[in-house]
């Protein structure tokens, strides 16, 4: 949404929040915005709560004090209510062992119908979905046939074909090579050209730049929220 005498409305909006197990504090008091188009890049050390967090904007999760929304609503609601806008990557991609790579792209491209564009744009086609990320190879292969680094980058491409204003990424580079780091990069920033929103939880120094860097057109492609390290 936007408006001529402001700044477009947050997408996603944290507000001082905090998620507690018991005596364990899992995310300290957090807060960040980003709006249409942007990333929210969520840095930190192992165990500062990056995955805490990304639980929390996904709704998959409530937080203990403080508020995270998402498109104008609790996120926990907009899961719920916003279902079709929200794309979520944070445990593996659950698959149909008997179905191809190729099959589960066109199994979203028919679930979403005339609703799939990315941004003002038509999605690509299947065959070209695979070529960017790399996938042609392995098109006819089972999810269980894969290897590791072909498993992240199939999860990220079903992730990203789906037409969501909103995607929730935790590690996209684990167990890619250099080449399909790349790749994968260029999925995320052709992602926020079309306008969608990114979360994005990552070690990674380059995604971390390519994330937060100058759009080509100018201004930032998006922020960085560095969580406190954990005591240990
Ligand atoms: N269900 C839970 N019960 C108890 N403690 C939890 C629970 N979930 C997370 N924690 C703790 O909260 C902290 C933050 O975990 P989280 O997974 O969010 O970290 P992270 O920043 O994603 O770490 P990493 O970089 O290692 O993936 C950790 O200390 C973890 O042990």
């Amino acid at each position: 949404m936007t408006s001529d005498d402001g700044p477009a409305a947050p997408v996603v909006s944290v507000r001082e929040a905090t998620r507690a197990h018991g005596a364990v504090e899992a995310l300290g008091a957090t807060s960040a915005e980003v709006g249409p188009g942007e990333a929210l890049v969520v840095a930190g050390r192992n165990g500062s709560g990056k995955t805490t967090l990304l639980r929390l904007v996904a709704g998959a999760d409530l937080p203990t004090s403080g508020a995270v929304d998402v498109l104008g609503m609790p996120a926990f609601e907009a899961r719920r209510r916003r279902r079709e806008d929200l794309a979520v990557l944070l445990d593996g991609l659950p698959a149909y062992p008997d179905l191809t790579v190729a099959e589960h792209l066109a199994l979203i491209a028919a679930a979403w119908g005339p609703r799939h564009r990315l941004g003002a744009r038509p999605a690509p086609g299947v065959d070209d979905t695979l070529a960017a990320a790399g996938l042609t190879r392995v098109r006819d292969q089972y999810p269980g046939e894969l290897s590791s680094g072909e498993s992240q980058m199939f999860a990220l491409a079903c992730t990203l074909y789906r037409p969501a204003a909103v995607v929730v990424l935790d590690e996209p580079e684990q167990r890619l090579d250099a080449d399909w780091r790349e790749r994968a990069r260029a999925m995320l920033r052709a992602a926020l050209d079309a306008g969608r929103t990114l979360v994005v939880a990552t070690h990674d120094l380059a995604f971390r730049a390519d994330l937060t860097g100058e759009r080509p057109g100018g201004g930032r492609r998006g922020r960085e929220v560095e969580l406190a390290a954990p005591t240990r």
